[in-house]
């Protein structure tokens, strides 16, 4: 087995919720980088404002361009950790930092419960990607997303953050140790406060929040609802001063906290 990185996504990951700081994640979707000059912009904003990650990933994928897209993320990075978010395995690559070892545990789709992980497996087993076990929760209000009807499974509903806690729970007694609660890439209403509350009260995990977090109320709603991590896609393709205002807001919360 090769010797793995140290596990520096990890114990960021563990340090949020451990400190109740507030994380910010990037997300790059490989079908959408065709316009390179947008990308590297985003990328150099997300490097000089501090993101905590790049996460890099889609549902679909429509050219094998991962290991290009990630070569020019590299570049302009500098040391923000670069992790796989991935929507299947062909999208696994070893030249990241780490990877989320998702299992849609909200579906009941065998295939995206274990099936892509086993035929991932190996390639991790040879990478020296840091892997982390993550539970993935589709929760929505009935708005088909990509992610949704790729894995043709009925999203948990933003209403009933009972069957959430439920479902993290089994998650994390499963020996997840990351939970991330997702709306959907686009999503018009983003997970419930409600749901996002009840999870974080009766979960110990790090828990990362996504899906349709387009404007600083929706991050700050998320935050205090106790998401650990936000992560913005779409909302800062189209207006990448979102992460700017997110990351200045982010950062007035942590001083507060004065654990920097
Ligand atoms: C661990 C391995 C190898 C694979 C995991 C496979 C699983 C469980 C996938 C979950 C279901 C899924 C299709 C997730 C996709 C998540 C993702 C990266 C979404 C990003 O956005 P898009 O869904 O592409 O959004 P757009 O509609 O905006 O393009
Ligand atoms: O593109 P948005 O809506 O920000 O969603 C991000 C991500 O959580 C989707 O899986
Ligand atoms: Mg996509």
């Amino acid at each position: 087995m090769p010797r793995k990185n140290k596990p520096v996504i990890a114990t960021a990951l563990k340090e949020l919720r451990r400190n109740g700081a507030k994380g910010v994640a990037l997300l790059i979707d490989p079908e959408k980088c065709e316009d390179t000059e947008m990308l590297d912009h985003l990328v150099k904003l997300a490097a000089s404002h501090k993101v905590d990650f790049i996460f890099l990933g889609g549902s679909l994928i429509d050219d094998n361009n991962m290991d290009f897209i990630i070569q020019r993320i590299k570049r302009l990075s500098k040391k923000t950790p670069l992790v796989l978010f991935p929507g299947n395995a062909i999208q696994v690559t070893d030249k990241a930092d780490g990877i989320l070892f998702l299992s849609l545990i909200s579906g009941r789709n065998p295939e995206l419960l274990i099936g892509q992980q086993v035929t991932a497996a190996p390639l991790l087993e040879k990478s020296s990607l840091e892997v982390l076990p993550t539970g993935y929760m589709l929760v929505n209000d009935g708005q088909i997303t990509s992610a949704s009807y790729i894995s043709q499974t009925i999203p948990l509903p933003n209403d009933k953050p009972a069957l959430a806690v439920a479902t993290a729970l089994a998650g994390q007694y499963l020996g997840m140790q990351y939970l991330f609660l997702d709306a959907g890439s686009g999503a018009k209403v983003p997970v419930s406060k409600a749901v996002i509350r009840a999870v974080h009260k009766k979960t110990d995990c790090p828990l990362i929040v996504g899906g349709g977090i387009d404007s600083v109320d929706k991050a700050r709603n998320a935050w205090e609802a106790g998401a650990d991590l936000i992560v913005l896609g779409n909302g800062a393709e189209k207006n990448p001063g979102l992460l700017t205002e997110v990351t200045d807001l982010a950062n007035v919360y942590n001083l507060s906290l004065n654990v920097n």
